[in-house]
């Protein structure tokens, strides 16, 4: 099997990011939305993604945004794909994705097996189901730390294209990979000291543990 893809979610300074490139990680998240501790200014997005070029790909997080929120930050972000956290309906989702022409990626939060046969209802909306942990009423929809019940992706036949995120750590990520089998691993505040700062030895364990699952 191979080793699964890694994103790193919620980079908010040069040296996270520069953590995550020598790392190898595959993806970035950059977060555009104001009540998170790592939420980015366009300004702070530009020069991230001027720093990264290349490099890494580069998502942009959004939550329930308008077309104007996001159009902003796709500009400042040179993102390269879109990953919508809130209660976007798959036909808002497909809307996204028409309107920028980027890969969106959809998260879903987990609490049941309900929960994960939603992934259907977006089958045809997103290029990419994540599957992150519920949060509780108020909280952020995701960044939170919070693990849901892997057994419930055990042997499902997934029919999308698809990601697990949710309080993944250095600690328990193979775990979690071992009774998924994920393909695409995310993680935020796992790989912090504090929320919103980035710790890069935590940063670079979590990327040897999946190449090593
Ligand atoms: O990171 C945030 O602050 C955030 C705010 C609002 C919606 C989503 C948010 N983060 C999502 C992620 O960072 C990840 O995609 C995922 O939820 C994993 O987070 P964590 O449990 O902290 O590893």
């Amino acid at each position: 099997m191979n080793a699964p893809r890694i994103k790193i979610c919620g980079i908010t300074t040069p040296q996270a990011l520069d953590a995550c490139i020598v790392a190898r990680a595959d993806y970035v998240g950059f977060v555009f939305f104001p009540p998170s501790p790592r939420n980015l200014t366009p300004s702070d997005a530009a020069e991230l993604a001027a720093r990264a070029g290349t490099r890494v790909q580069k998502v942009g997080l959004f939550v329930d945004a308008d077309d104007l929120a996001i159009a902003e930050g796709v500009r400042a972000g040179r993102l390269d794909a879109l990953q919508l956290h809130g209660s976007e309906s798959p036909e808002r989702t497909a809307q996204v994705r028409a309107r920028f022409g980027l890969p969106v990626w959809k998260a879903l939060p987990v609490a049941s097996a309900y929960d994960v046969e939603r992934a259907l209802l977006y089958r045809a909306a997103a290029d990419l189901i994540l599957f992150d942990a519920k949060t509780p009423k108020g909280a952020l929809p995701g960044g939170m730390g919070l693990v849901f019940d892997w057994s419930l992706l055990s042997g499902y036949r997934h029919a999308a294209n698809w990601g697990l995120a949710g309080g993944l750590n250095p600690d328990n990520v193979a775990e979690a990979v071992r009774i998924t089998g994920a393909p695409l691993v995310d993680t935020s505040s796992g790989v912090e000291s504090a929320p919103g700062i980035k710790d890069v030895d935590r940063i670079a364990a979590f990327c040897a543990t999946v190449r090593g699952s």
